[in-house]
């Protein structure tokens, strides 16, 4: 070590107090599961708020002291509790479910698409190895996982920017899959270049059309350029990376990019700082979801055109005293001006309330469906 520049010696000390968090980190981690074993057996809820609201208080108390402020200790802590109580729910959901220690998962684009991504945080969390199938599009997720090629698709839902995607919403209507899991990935666009370039020498960008639309604002200063969808964030990057040319442009993220050793011209271009999209986890068989963990249900249905119809089937749902978390609703195909209604609840399918419910829904829509009950990620901050 060079003892003279102090810079360095800093930078040591820096380096070996992380070593030391990442280690306790990774004890706390284990001593979250021992909690979630010692809470199976006296059939304890896994989270617990008042707990956590007594821990919050006293390390903010403590962080005082050693001038810490409030929202630094409380933003770090949250993001440490939340992957305790995610740690605590995979172990629980996958000792009841019996979930294999490998899995194949399709998802879609290239390596270094959002899906990619989301595939990876998913079995990260939920298994010991993964095997990757990245697929063309979203019907292609969908059969690789119903002909049995792969175990668990990963379709992006929804996006805080964009909305729906309605594309993901109408194969859930005609797929044998069920929903088993969700989950929420930050997505951070940016311009990607291959070269040494500058914004006023691009002449095209490439990507998905959902990042377009997520980054309207910011494309629309620079009229001159031209569009170019492509099947995935991914492969509009790979094409950057072939075309190596100063006058184009992929829109994707910083991670993906440098997969194909492109570099981020600008960054944070969305027009919504908090733009997070959610992914659905599906496979062939539902899943079981124990009572300790919070759960959610999506169904479909079909209402009557007669007034007040729509209105009808989501009062059965407040008189249960039952949460509407999402109504979506897209066409049904072949009946025009015909609506299929998605609901996202936040009750267990096997609730005696949920049953409840649905028993009164049979006898006031034309058709329901569940698509999956499945462990919440959206955790509820305390
Ligand atoms: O103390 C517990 O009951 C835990 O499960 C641990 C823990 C934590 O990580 O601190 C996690 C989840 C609960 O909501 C509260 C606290």
């Amino acid at each position: 070590m060079n003892l003279d520049n102090p810079l360095l010696i800093l930078r040591n000390q820096i380096s070996a107090i992380d070593s030391k968090l990442i280690s306790l980190l990774s004890e706390r981690r284990s001593l979250a599961e021992a909690v979630a074993h010692a809470k199976e057996k006296i059939n304890h809820p896994i989270k617990d708020k008042e707990r956590e609201r007594e821990l919050l208080a006293s390390l903010i108390e403590q962080g005082k002291e050693l001038n810490l402020d409030g929202y630094y200790v409380t933003r770090l802590f949250k993001t440490i509790i939340e992957d305790s109580v995610l740690t605590q729910q995979a172990l629980l959901q996958n000792k009841l479910n019996n979930i294999r220690q490998s899995a194949r998962i399709a998802f879609l684009g290239p390596k270094g698409s959002y899906s990619h991504i989301a595939a990876r945080q998913y079995a990260s969390r939920n298994f010991e190895h993964l095997i990757e199938y990245s697929c063309h599009n979203f019907q292609d997720i969908c059969t690789h996982v119903e002909t049995d090629q792969a175990d668990f698709a990963i379709l992006p839902i929804e996006n805080t920017s964009s909305g729906a995607i309605n594309e993901v919403y109408d194969l859930l209507q005609h797929t044998s899959l069920s929903i088993v899991g969700e989950l929420t990935i930050p997505i951070e666009h940016c311009i990607l270049v291959s070269c040494d370039t500058k914004l006023m020498n691009i002449q095209t960008v490439y990507s998905h059309p959902q990042p377009f639309q997520q980054c309207s604002q910011f494309l629309n200063s620079f009229p001159t350029w031209k569009f170019e969808y492509c099947e995935s964030t991914a492969a509009a990057m790979k094409k950057i990376s072939l075309l190596n040319s100063p006058n184009a442009a992929a829109l994707g993220s910083e991670a993906g990019g440098l997969l194909y050793s492109l570099h981020a011209l600008e960054k944070e271009i969305a027009n919504q700082q908090q733009n997070i999209t959610r992914f659905i986890v599906l496979s062939q068989k539902p899943i079981e979801v124990t009572h300790q963990i919070p759960a959610k249900t999506t169904l479909i249905m079909a209402t009557g055109q007669q007034s007040g119809a729509l209105v009808e089937a989501l009062l059965v749902f407040r008189e249960h005293n039952i949460v509407i978390t999402k109504l979506e609703s897209r066409p049904i195909n072949g009946n025009p001006w015909e609506e299929m209604f998605y609901l996202d609840v936040q009750i267990n399918v096997t609730d005696v309330a949920m049953k409840s419910a649905l028993k009164a829904l049979e006898d006031i829509t034309r058709s329901q469906k569940i698509l999956g009950c499945y462990p919440s990620e959206n955790l509820i901050p305390v």
